[in-house]
């Protein structure tokens, strides 16, 4: 198989964008050539500062009765930011083995060679997987009839350290001559840092299982991202486009308006990533997060920061919240980053009763974000400003960072003086 070239993303991540929206360096306007099956890239074939000014406006629609919206910050090289590339593996009547996506609303596999937002090393290695098979005699997994093997690849790049994670999800914990696969795979891609066998045996539409064996390295990455190192498992969340993640934590951050005293509360923090951040200028910091993977990588990640502030707990936030809550606890700030079905009930009223001076709510979902922002406006909140962040060039999807602050209670009573003489009141209501 050809091999395609790919760039090196450590000088992209190295170099600092403006904050502000800027004309990006435009290089494609055709667009690519799947897009309409795909169903990925919704604004593939758009220019980058219309994609920009769309994205902006779908903010103002949700947020902008509620605050102000700041201009949206883009991507000065808005292609192959996705450091996570997942392919799914079929094969064809014809015996033809295929990678790539879903076609948009089937489970129709389309084969994709090279995609213009994904990492093109990833892609490599996903073309040359897709290469060994026939030899190795891997069949790749059938849906319908749940016969074969290979199900899913999925390949983390660690942009700043250059590591790579290869995960293959198989349907049963058994590959043959597995020793022998990765070393024939290495040998392509010397690059490559880990191998993981996760297997996922359940008639399921989730991409991965819950058993995960290390066939070759430590069975993570690690990745710097705003001066700290990052350990990522295969399940954990990682955010895919760290250049514009640094931006968004940067926002972040600077909203919360630490003084190193606070108590502040990261919830839904995945490998304590927000939180980390913060603990450089916080008093103390406590992170939530249900997926017990990406807590085991946060605590490490503690350690291995030399963080001392920080601790991290796996639950589930709303019920965590409502505890913190019950045992009338405090916080200064709160950082919430659920995912895109926002927050619930039980978490927002805690949230409210915990009393933090301001919430910090990132956002990967405009429409749920105004939902919650309705609820804390409604509750003693009030929303200051927020900005979009262009995480995801060329699809329909956007990510906004948004502060609320606590209203002083003067501004939530309203204090009336009443003179007695004022009052129509009889001799013995005036007693
Ligand atoms: C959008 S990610 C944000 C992670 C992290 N803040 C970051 O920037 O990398 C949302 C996280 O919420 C976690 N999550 C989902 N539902 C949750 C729940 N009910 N309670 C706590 N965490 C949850 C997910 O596992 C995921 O790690």
């Amino acid at each position: 198989m050809k091999e395609k070239k790919y760039t090196d993303r450590k000088q992209t991540t190295g170099k600092k964008q403006s904050p502000e929206r800027k004309p990006a360096t435009w290089k494609k306007a055709d667009g690519c050539a799947l897009a309409k099956k795909c169903g990925g890239c919704e604004y593939q074939g758009v220019p980058y500062q219309k994609q920009l000014a769309k994205k902006e406006q779908e903010v103002k629609k949700w947020m902008g009765s509620y605050c102000k919206v700041l201009p949206i910050v883009g991507m000065e090289d808005p292609y192959h930011y996705r450091n996570k590339v997942h392919a799914v593996f079929d094969r064809l009547k014809n015996g033809t083995i295929i990678s790539g996506i879903y076609k948009e609303g089937t489970h129709t596999v389309i084969n994709v060679d090279s995609c213009d937002i994904e990492d093109e090393l990833s892609d490599a290695i996903i073309r040359d997987i897709r290469g060994m098979l026939k030899s190795f005699k891997i069949k790749t997994y059938d849906e319908d009839t749940g016969y074969g093997l290979l199900r899913h690849v999925l390949v983390r790049r660690g942009f700043t350290t250059g590591q790579v994670m290869v995960v293959l999800v198989l349907a049963s914990p058994i590959l043959p001559s597995k020793n022998n696969f990765v070393k024939a795979l290495r040998k392509l891609h010397p690059e490559i840092s880990t191998v993981v066998l996760n297997v996922n045996d359940k008639r399921t539409s989730m991409v991965l299982g819950e058993r995960n064996i290390t066939l070759y390295g430590k069975g993570y990455i690690e990745d710097e991202l705003c001066g700290l190192m990052f350990r990522i498992s295969p399940s954990s969340f990682y955010q895919i486009n760290p250049v514009q993640t640094e931006k968004l934590y940067e926002a972040a951050v600077k909203y919360a308006g630490l003084t190193g005293k606070e108590r502040v509360f990261d919830a839904y923090c995945g490998i304590g990533t927000i939180g980390m951040v913060a603990s450089k200028t916080a008093g103390e910091v406590i992170g939530v997060e249900l997926n017990r993977d990406a807590v085991r990588d946060a605590i490490t990640n503690a350690k291995r920061n030399n963080r001392k502030n920080i601790r991290f707990y796996n639950d589930d936030a709303g019920k965590f919240m409502v505890e913190m809550a019950a045992n009338k606890e405090k916080v200064d700030v709160l950082f919430m980053d659920p995912p895109r079905a926002g927050s619930d009930e039980a978490f927002l009223s805690s949230a409210v009763k915990l009393a933090p001076k301001r919430i910090v709510y990132v956002s990967c979902n405009p429409e749920t974000l105004a939902r919650d922002v309705k609820y804390l406006t409604k509750h003693g909140y009030e929303a200051k400003e927020c900005r979009p962040f262009d995480m995801f060039p060329f699809t329909g999807h956007v990510e906004t960072v948004c502060l609320l602050s606590k209203l002083h209670e003067a501004k939530h009573h309203v204090n009336v003086r009443l003179d007695m003489d004022e009052m129509d009141l009889t001799a013995a209501e005036r007693r």
